[in-house]
Formats: C-alpha cells, structure tokens, sequence
C-alpha cells in the first residue's frame, strides 16, 4: 500500500554540530515512516531557512531517488550543511521534509566537524551508540567498512582530525540506515583515504542507500548519478556529472559554471549586526527562523 506522509522539521535547541548520539538518534527519529519502491526516498518541498537578515535557503526542493547518490556542491556559505540539517531533522526551516523509508534505522548523519564524547574509545564510541540503536548493528563491519578497526582502543580525543571523520562515517553508517547524509566527509583525509571513502559510498548505495554528500572534491561530483549546485539559496543546476563535463571543466568546475552569472563567487555572508544578529541567535534557541 502507498502512503505518504510529511514531517515538518522542529527547532534545534543545541545550535551545534556534535554528533552526540543524542542528537544522532534524534536524526533517526525525525522521518516518517513511509515504504513504497516506486516513490523518491527523500522528497524536500518548499524549504526555507533565514538567519536574521540573511536568507540561506529559499523554497529549495528536490527529491533523491533510491539507491543513489547526490553530490549537493556550492559556494562556502551557500547553505550546504544547513540544507543537511533541516533534512537530519535537527534544524527548522519553512517547508516540508518527506523520507519514505523503513527499517530499523531511517537516517545516518556525518556533520562537518563530528564530535565525540571524550574518554571514549573508538570501540566504546561505536557500541554506545549502536546500543541505542534498533537490530544490534555490529561495531565490528562498520570498524572494517571504514579501515579503523586497527584504532579500535584509541581514545577519540587522541584521534586525527581525519580518523575523526572516519569515526564519525563509521557511527553515521552503522545499521545500515536508507539515507545517509555526508557533510564533507573527505575533508582532512589523504588522497587513499578520500578514494577509500568514496569507495565506501558506492558500496553503501550498491547495498541500497541514498547518500547525499556535501563536497567540494570534484572527484565526489564525479561519482555521482546526481549532481546539484546550491547557490543563493537555491538549486541553481541539476544533473548528471556528465551534463556538466566541457572541454577542461571537470563535472564541479562545468557545475559552477553553469550557475547563472556571477551567483556562485561570493561567499554566502551578510552583515548580521545588532538587531539582526540578536534575531539569528533567536532563531537559534526557538525563532521561527522561516
Ligand atoms: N547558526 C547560525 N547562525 C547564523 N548564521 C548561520 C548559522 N548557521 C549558518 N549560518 C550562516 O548560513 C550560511 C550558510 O552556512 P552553511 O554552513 O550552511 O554553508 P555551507 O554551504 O555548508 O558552507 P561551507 O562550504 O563553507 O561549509 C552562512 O552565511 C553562515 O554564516
């Protein structure tokens, strides 16, 4: 039977980018339980977001088919990991975030900057979380999936800035969830590594997951089956990598270029003083922030 169903996204009382398994399990919970193969995975309708003056994202829709991948690219400050929060669930914003998904785990999420309780291991990080977690994932594939199965004792505060990221991708895929959102998760890693990660993306959409990743690696763009430039607050182009490949543009350079003129060069800042600030930091603890 075909339902469908919309979650209206609710405010983020943390404002931050941990990856707490609080607030990774609030991710989980936020989609709304809907199964049908022939439906999107990911529909986003009409979503908005501002920070006081400053409109980040501007009635963005898009929908993600199943077992693919979406490279989301875009100026920094473009709205990017905003975009990936509303859809996490752990932001507001003004429209509606559908996810038409079953299964014990609905939504993996890699934020920019993953942060971990400290005192941990890599192992007690990974077991904390995936006792929270329905159907007892194994600690064990998600270690291998990621190659940190050697640093399984390391504390994570003793981690490197890109075995954190590791860590973070190996909680964000644990359970196999239908949509994972990947936030730059090859920022840090050595050329191995990204390869490695990229890898790991395709096994998880040949295994049937949606990934959206936030990048700026022209390889990321390249592997995709879709790729999106946000800019200005929209969806400015929309398609396969190899619509956006020209002469010696690779697919990120080609989508840059096809944004209409000049959206794409500036970063997404605006001046934010008094009222305006005291009104973001508002939407930050419960404005409305539409
Ligand atoms: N909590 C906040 N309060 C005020 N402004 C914010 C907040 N979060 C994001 N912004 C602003 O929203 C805009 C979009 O930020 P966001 O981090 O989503 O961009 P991004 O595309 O992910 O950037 P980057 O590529 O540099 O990581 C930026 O101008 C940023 O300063």
């Amino acid at each position: 039977m075909t339902t469908s169903d919309s979650t209206q996204r609710t405010a983020d009382p943390t404002g931050t980018d941990s990856q707490s398994p609080p607030e990774q399990a609030r991710a989980d919970e936020t989609s709304t339980e809907v199964s049908d193969a022939r439906t999107p995975l990911l529909t986003v309708d009409g979503v908005s977001r501002s920070f006081g003056d400053l409109r980040v994202l501007d009635d963005v829709s898009f929908v993600v088919e199943r077992s693919s991948v979406v490279a989301l690219a875009g100026p920094n400050g473009s709205g990017k990991s905003t975009l990936l929060r509303i859809v996490a669930g752990l932001t507001e914003n003004g429209g509606t975030v559908t996810l038409a998904a079953s299964g014990p785990r609905r939504v993996g999420y890699l934020p920019q900057s993953p942060a971990f309780r400290p005192g941990f291991t890599v192992d007690e990080t990974l077991s904390f979380y995936a006792a929270l977690l329905p159907g007892d994932p194994s600690v064990e594939a998600a270690l291998e999936r990621v190659g940190l199965s050697a640093a399984r004792d390391r504390r994570v505060e003793d981690l490197s800035g890109g075995m954190r990221r590791l860590l973070g991708l190996a909680q964000a895929s644990l359970g196999d969830p239908a949509l994972l959102l990947l936030d730059e998760p090859t920022s840090d890693l050595d050329p191995r590594m990204t390869a490695h990660v990229f890898a790991v993306v395709d096994e998880l959409a040949a295994a049937g997951a949606s990934v959206v990743l936030a990048t700026h690696d022209p390889r990321g763009v390249d592997r995709s089956d879709v790729a999106m430039l946000l800019a200005d607050g929209r969806i400015v182009a929309r398609g396969p990598p190899a619509e956006f490949r020209d002469g010696d543009h690779d697919a990120l350079a080609g989508l840059f270029e096809a944004a209409p003129g000049g959206a794409v060069t500036e970063a997404g800042v605006a001046p934010m003083v008094g009222a305006a600030a005291r009104q973001a930091e508002g939407d930050e603890v419960g404005g409305d922030g539409r």
